[in-house]
């Protein structure tokens, strides 16, 4: 299940735009010992910001200079780590300047811009995807595509699978064209929209090309348009920001997906994998939301925070079946509910994780079963049962990576499981339970 903290489309930030004041200005101060409008980086001053000083009515946009004389700015300053001299603003709903950073070398010149505060741009820097370029060698292979671009009636471009794919196999990986802190919203809207047109200016000839490529479908400003219709949501340093992937962005919702995606901190990069079998001509889709929840919600949800109607499958079904689904949808919450209560008066037993298996099957809820593999690892552990518990860890550890990436708490469990269930935690925690008629003992075998 896709929790708050994971990455997932933007949409929310559409929302959160509306409702952010807009105030006036304050004079740009930086917190270092340099001067203001620069930087301490690798131990010099560096210029850090073209600096703007906003009013509500009108930016001072004659502070700013062109994209050619940022450029030579920057490249008159030794090591300086951004293409252009970075232009920024703030205010006193934003005492810490907001600015656009660029760095057109970034994954062997496709190019990125950051909207953020220095000190989180700084700090974005030390990244291994800045610092260890080698660290992107699988990232942003996209020659030979297992994949065709196809046009969809009610849903504009998405992409089929021009082979078969298996479980586990990667379709891409790819870094973001940008990335921007929501603190960009507490600048008046004209000084935001300023930063983002700014920062597709600066994205290399290709790369802008792939920007302007994407869907607007709110019709607003074209570049935020661009950004509200198709960003992530994605943390880096347990700071929630919003990324740009064009390749990931062609890739159209449904709520039975067959493929998930991650975000890996470590290289900055999106990765997006097939989650069952999927054949040539069959769309390769992801989940927008959070898809273990009841047709009406998610329905309304996607409508909410993306504009759209759902048309897929499991949308469009008869109210009959519908409700069939929704039933499940229930049980797969009673079920975890029940699995999750390791008090002495838990009722869980490992016929009821077979019961939630199952039932994710059921629903095709294959791409989140990871944590449903989980709960069967840890109840059949519970009861003393070694190879079960084995069997599950294995199967979640391979889900889990797909759907949550590398390092979650999650899979760190499942490989010990996996390798000495004895070890765990949860090892005969539930031995002598009483369970219910007809089932078969609670005890070591
Ligand atoms: C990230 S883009 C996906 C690619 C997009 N179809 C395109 O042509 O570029 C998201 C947009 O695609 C459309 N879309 C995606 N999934 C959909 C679905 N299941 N039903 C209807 N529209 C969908 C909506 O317009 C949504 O705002």
């Amino acid at each position: 299940m896709k929790t708050a903290a994971s990455v997932g489309l933007l949409g929310s930030a559409f929302a959160f735009a509306e409702k952010v004041q807009q105030i006036p200005q304050k004079p740009i101060l930086l917190s270092d010992s340099c001067p203001s409008n620069s930087i301490l980086y690798n131990g010099e001053c560096q210029p850090a910001i073209l600096g703007a000083q906003s009013t509500t009515e009108n930016i001072q946009l004659n502070t700013t200079i062109t994209l050619e004389e940022a450029r030579a700015s920057a490249q008159a300053h030794e090591n300086f780590p951004w293409t252009f001299l970075p232009e920024c603003y703030s205010n006193e709903n934003q005492p810490d300047p907001v600015c656009v950073f660029s760095d057109q070398n970034f994954a062997g010149g496709r190019g990125i811009f950051l909207i953020t505060t220095t000190p989180l741009a700084y700090q974005m820097l030390k990244k291994p995807a800045f610092s260890q370029p080698e660290a992107l060698s699988r990232i942003n292979q996209h020659a030979n595509p297992p994949f065709e671009e196809h046009d969809f009636p009610s849903k504009g471009r998405g992409l089929i699978a021009n082979k078969t794919l298996n479980r586990g196999d990667q379709i891409f990986a790819s870094t973001p064209l940008l990335i921007t802190n929501p603190a960009s919203y507490n600048l008046v809207e004209s000084e935001r929209l300023r930063l983002g047109h700014r920062g597709v200016d600066t994205l290399p000839p290709a790369t802008k090309d792939l920007f302007w490529k994407l869907l607007d479908h709110f019709k607003g400003d074209p570049v935020e348009d661009r950004i509200n219709t198709n960003a992530f949501d994605i943390s880096v340093d347990n700071v929630q920001q919003y990324a740009v992937m064009p390749e990931i962005a062609m890739m159209n919702h449904d709520c039975r997906p067959n493929a998930a995606y991650f975000w890996d901190e470590d290289t900055l990069s999106h990765y997006v994998h097939a989650t069952q079998t999927i054949y040539p001509g069959e769309e390769i889709t992801i989940t927008y939301i959070n898809n273990e929840r009841k047709r009406a919600d998610r329905m309304k949800h996607l409508k909410t925070n993306w504009g759209f109607d759902c048309t897929c499958s499991s949308c469009a079904a008869h109210p009959v079946f519908a409700a069939e689904s929704d039933a499940r949808i229930q049980a797969i919450e009673d079920i975890s509910e029940a699995l999750n209560d390791w008090t002495d008066s838990s009722k869980a037993t490992p016929e009821m994780a077979e019961l939630l298996l199952s039932l994710y099957q059921q629903e095709r809820l294959e791409a989140s079963m990871g944590v449903a593999y989980k709960h069967a690892s840890e109840v059949y552990s519970s009861f003393g049962d070694r190879y079960n518990a084995i069997k599950y860890a294995q199967l979640a550890l391979e889900l889990l990576h797909l759907d949550r990436g590398f390092f979650d708490v999650d899979i760190k469990f499942m490989l010990a499981m996996a390798k000495d269930p004895e070890q765990s935690w949860s090892w005969k925690k539930r031995v002598g339970h009483k369970r219910l008629e007809g089932e078969s003992c609670g005890h070591a075998h």
